[in-house]
């Protein structure tokens, strides 16, 4: 068994985790609020704009020329991405880049950059990677299931998650790429290297988790600080 099919293996209970989420169930339904949207948008394109920081990584640590071109493309299309999501702004959810710069990461989101950040000084390939593909991995499986969903076909439900497609999918999309790329990076590993590879990319999923969670009941540092220093019932985290 290649690494990667270890892997995906071993996410499997993540995903179906993820999908019963009552944030995931929320966009199928169209019954998330405002304020829940709101607040997963601002974590959201802050938590993008960190893979940005990643991508770069995998491009400078790349083993070999296509790999870097390949990083360098999923960088591309990132930044039009982000660039496209801060030119629409709708009226409820404001955001520009001086507001996002001002954004406070909250804190299962900024749990979740730190977690894909620290993989950066390993400065190898095998141990970034894996930190990233997974959220790549998790919105592509979700969004692969939710087209069998009857979901509501309003907007901002419509779209959410609903990022499948050429590039990301299929035997040339980028999660297979990516994949294809873990398991050569595992040929020259370790077993250790590569189960730390694999806790990695598990944790990332696990996360996922958390974030919607951390959007669904829009936790912030103000939550965890009348937690800690006024007794407030913590059932919520
Ligand atoms: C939390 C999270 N994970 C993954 C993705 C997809 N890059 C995302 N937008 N947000």
């Amino acid at each position: 068994m290649s690494l990667s099919q270890d892997i995906l293996f071993e996410a499997q209970p993540y995903l179906i985790a993820n999908e019963k989420h009552p944030f995931v169930q929320g966009i199928i339904t169209g019954k998330l609020t405002p304020e829940q949207l709101s607040y997963y948008d601002e974590q959201d394109i802050a938590f993008e704009y960190n893979e940005v920081g990643v991508i770069n990584a995998l491009i400078n640590y790349s083993t070999n020329t296509n790999q870097a071109l390949l990083f360098h493309k999923r960088q591309d299309l990132q930044l039009h991405m982000l660039h496209d999501w801060l030119a629409r702004e709708p009226e409820s959810m404001p955001h520009n880049w001086q507001t996002l710069k001002q954004t406070t990461i909250q804190p299962i989101n900024q749990m979740y950059r730190q977690h894909m950040v620290a993989t950066i000084q390993t400065h190898s390939v095998l141990q970034i990677l894996p930190s990233f593909a997974a959220g790549e991995w998790m919105y592509i499986e979700l969004g692969k299931w939710m087209r069998n969903q009857t979901r509501v076909q309003e907007q901002p439900f419509k779209d959410f998650l609903n990022i499948g497609g050429g590039d990301f999918e299929g035997p040339n999309g980028y999660i297979q790429k990516f994949f294809d790329i873990i398991d050569h990076e595992a040929e020259s590993a370790t077993k250790r290297e590569q189960e730390q590879a694999k806790q990695t990319f598990l944790k990332s999923c696990l996360l996922e988790w958390y974030f919607w969670d951390a959007a669904y009941k829009q936790i912030t540092w103000n939550d965890w600080k009348d937690i800690a220093l006024n007794g407030k019932d913590n059932a919520m985290l």
